[in-house]
């Protein structure tokens, strides 16, 4: 079976990676590219070109958009999806928990399927799994994300999602000193239930991060690096195969890999 895909976002990074996905996908067909820019200019690369989702919905039958857009759109185009009753798998980051938890409930009534991942990447889902499994073990934990300088979002989506998961097997307390002064505001970076996520944004940067343990006498880092943008693909590709059998909303790609 064809898989019919409107692309959010096609003139970005991420979009533009997704496109040759596609193409090179044999069951995979493009009907729609929303994008802003190229629609104004008028640019037909073998694709149509959109300046709006709902356009792009208006002019073609889908079965599944893709959206790697900015955290100021996502939640409104889950919706539009939603009203037009075509699954989103979505790669944009910057939903809130309480956007997260209506658009679950929306998705719910409407009994769609639709699939959130703040990562595609197969490594990153792996190390997100390993984080996990150690702080039951090792409490004491801090993630420190680096990302391109062209970030909107801090902390990245993959750091909140991995602090959620180490806080469901890492018991709660607050670490470090009980009396730390934070001489400069942002120093310690932000709080998530008791222990810290660190952004650095920097040219040169794609997607990297390290989650430290810290034991008695001993120290464990968990570390991945997406060292380019088609790293997050097979990920991109399981999710649209999948996302056709589902008929709620998920947040991260473990809840659809077997890891
Ligand atoms: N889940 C994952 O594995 C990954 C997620 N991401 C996330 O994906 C998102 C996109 O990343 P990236 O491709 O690097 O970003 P880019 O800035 O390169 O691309 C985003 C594109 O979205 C469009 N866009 C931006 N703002 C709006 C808006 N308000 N309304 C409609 N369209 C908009 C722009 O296209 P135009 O102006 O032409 O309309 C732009 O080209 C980010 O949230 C990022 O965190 C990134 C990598 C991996
Ligand atoms: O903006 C990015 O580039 C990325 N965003 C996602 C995030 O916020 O975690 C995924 C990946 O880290 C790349």
């Amino acid at each position: 079976m064809t898989i019919r895909i409107i692309v959010a976002g096609a003139s970005g990074k991420m979009g533009q990676e997704v496109v040759k996905l596609i193409n090179r996908t044999e069951h995979f067909q493009l009907v729609g590219a929303v994008s802003r820019t190229y629609a104004k200019q008028e640019i037909q690369k073998g694709a149509k070109y959109y300046a709006t989702l709902e356009e792009a919905l208006d002019a073609n039958e889908a079965d599944v958009i893709v959206d790697f857009t900015s955290p100021e759109m996502i939640k409104k185009h889950l919706q539009i999806a939603c009203a037009y009753r075509v699954r989103p798998v979505v790669g944009t980051t910057g939903l809130t928990e309480e956007e997260l938890n209506q658009l679950t409930v929306e998705f719910k009534q409407a009994n769609l399927g639709g699939i959130i991942a703040p990562n595609f990447a197969i490594g990153a889902i792996l190390m997100m799994r390993f984080a996990a499994q150690a702080a039951k073990y090792l409490p004491h934990v801090e993630i420190i994300e680096s990302h391109h300088d062209r970030k909107l979002d801090a902390p990245s989506g993959t750091s909140l999602k991995t602090a959620e998961l180490i806080t469901e097997s890492r018991r709660q307390m607050k670490q470090g000193h009980p009396k730390e002064i934070e001489m400069w505001e942002g120093a310690r970076g932000a709080d998530y239930h008791g222990f810290r996520i660190h952004s650095v944004r920097l040219p040169g940067l794609v997607a990297h991060q390290e989650v430290l343990f810290g034991g008695t006498g001993q120290l464990l880092t968990i570390r991945h690096d997406s060292l380019n943008r088609e790293s997050f693909m097979p990920g991109v590709q399981i999710a649209v195969e999948k996302v056709l059998e589902m008929n709620q909303l998920v947040y991260g790609l473990e809840n659809i890999l077997e890891v």
